[in-house]
């Protein structure tokens, strides 16, 4: 297959891997008290509190504990008093805490900071006051402007390629607030103006505003002060958002936050050749944070291949599609050891296609043959969207009980055959960008991916955090057998994919 992604050599992959073993726990990270209490909200129901890899390399580099910079000879020389990372790490390997512990860390620091600073200067205009009024009574001083609630002006800003990514930073951001006071504005174009406005131009204030770039650079467009006193951005997924879609928003908005802005971190489970080179050009003491087993997939995550060519599809991918499901349907779930108890009794499978337009086509094929599944893209009605994607990160708490009743417009009610206690979506890459998919045991790959890339996001959606999972993918006729079996074997082997 042609080579994809930047390589990264086995000798700095176990240096690294040496450094992640020294720290074994949050407490040993130099984050403040309010801090170590929040990430408890954080991480409900885990005995396993140990920082994982991305964070152990991330957390202490944003704090300022480790310097490994690199520098390419030639290059310019970046803005002064920048720091810029790159946290590269892969899939479903918590990511945001990596990033949002840190923000939040130093929103903190310099809060109080400025209180400090607030106070001196109050002491000091009261001080002066006092004298002029002996000089000279009419005098009055300017109304000094309040730092601390400065409204539209955040600290940090989160760029995300999805509305849906918006909700699920947002709302981690949400529980890390229960503990530290901060405030945090998740806004997408799924909000309404108002909502927009309200969350963005409160009046108390917002430190960090999760948003995605195009979104958010057209409110710059209008309102350019949004960004002038960001010290902190961060630009996850930055394989998607430094694509060519995203790209010229994403720049934007990193041009104008740079003359206030302080670090710079950018967050890839890849490192496409294209990401590499833009980095190495504009960024050239970039800190590479990177962990080693980036572009591997885990080996708890199996993958399995069906010829569709062959008996008894001869061809029809949908049958062969649908017949797998009905498989794992209808097995009987197994005893997952990571997680010490039975499987969820309530399947939930992602099939991924290459297409949009396939989405319905295949959801509808399904529900024909008695399967709860459901188109996922750009258009689904974003209610639905929600209720949907809840059940799968497991943020909807819903009983398995209510879960396993079918949804509406699903399986067709026409069809006598109903397979009970499986859901599936049907998606596109939309569903494969960042998603928490928690509850996803199954990916069926519908189609062969365009790319490694591809591979990767849409097999992280399973055997997240430790958990078992299995990808199957489809190969009918005209797809690449060769490339699949090239990322087989890496799996294999426990190697990185190229
Ligand atoms: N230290 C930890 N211990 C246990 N679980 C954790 C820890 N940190 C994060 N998690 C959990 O891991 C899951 C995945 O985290 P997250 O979504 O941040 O991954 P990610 O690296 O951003 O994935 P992707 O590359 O797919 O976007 C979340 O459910 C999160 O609560």
């Amino acid at each position: 297959m042609q080579q994809t992604l930047h390589q990264i050599p086995y000798g700095s992959r176990s240096a690294i891997k040496r450094k992640i073993e020294e720290i074994d726990s949050f407490e040993s990270l130099p984050l403040m008290d309010e801090v170590q209490r929040a990430i408890k909200d954080a991480l409900p129901d885990l005995d396993y509190r140990r920082p994982t890899p991305a964070q152990a390399v991330a957390i202490p580099a944003m704090l300022g504990l480790s310097q490994t910079k690199r520098r390419t000879k030639g290059n310019k020389p970046e803005k002064d008093g920048l720091e810029s990372f790159l946290l590269a790490a892969e899939t479903g390997s918590g990511k945001t805490l990596a990033y949002l512990l840190p923000v939040i860390d130093a929103i903190k620091r310099e809060e109080a900071i400025e209180k400090e600073e607030l106070i001196a200067q109050e002491q000091q205009e009261a001080e002066a006051r006092e004298k002029e009024k002996s000089n000279d009574i009419f005098s009055a001083s300017a109304p000094k402007l309040n730092k601390a609630t400065d409204p539209a002006r955040p600290r940090a800003v989160i760029l995300v390629p999805s509305a849906e990514l918006v909700a699920q930073v947002g709302a981690v951001a949400k529980a890390l607030s229960h503990e530290v006071k901060f405030r945090a504005a998740p806004v997408s174009a799924k909000n309404s103006a108002t909502v927009i406005r309200n969350r963005i131009f409160n009046e108390n204030g917002v430190d960090v505003l999760i948003s995605t770039p195009p979104l958010l650079a057209s409110i710059a467009a209008t309102s350019p002060n949004i960004l002038a006193r960001v010290t902190h951005l961060i630009i996850d997924e930055a394989d998607s958002l430094m694509d060519r879609s995203f790209k010229p928003f994403t720049t934007e908005i990193l041009e104008r936050a740079t003359p206030s802005l302080k670090k710079l971190l950018m967050c890839s489970a890849t490192i496409p050749k294209y990401l590499d080179k833009y980095l190495a050009a504009q960024f050239p003491d970039m800190q590479r944070l990177v962990t080693p087993n980036l572009h591997a997939i885990p080996r708890r995550v199996q993958l399995g291949v069906i010829d569709v060519n062959k008996d008894p599809y001869r061809g029809n991918k949908q049958l062969a599609c649908a017949d797998t499901i009905w498989q794992i349907g209808r097995a009987s779930s197994d005893y997952d050891p990571s997680e010490g108890r039975e499987a969820m009794s309530v399947k939930r499978i992602l099939v991924f296609v290459n297409e949009r337009e396939e989405t319905d086509e295949v959801a509808k094929y399904l529900a024909k043959k008695g399967i709860d599944a459901i188109a996922f893209h750009r258009d689904t009605d974003p209610s639905r969207q929600a209720k949907l994607l809840a059940s799968f990160t497991g943020t909807g708490k819903t009983s398995e009980a209510s879960d396993a009743s079918p949804a509406p417009n699903t399986a067709d009610a026409s069809n006598k055959r109903h397979l009970a206690n499986t859901k599936v979506i049907v998606t596109t890459d939309l569903g494969s960008r960042g998603i928490d998919t928690v509850e996803v045991r199954h990916v069926i790959l519908y189609d062969v991916p365009h790319t490694t890339i591809d591979f990767i996001h849409r097999l992280g959606r399973t055997g997240r955090m430790g958990r078992r999972g299995r990808g199957i993918v489809l190969v009918g006729p005209g797809d690449r057998a060769d490339i699949v079996k090239e990322v087989r074997d890496a799996m294999f082997r426990g190697e990185a994919l190229i």
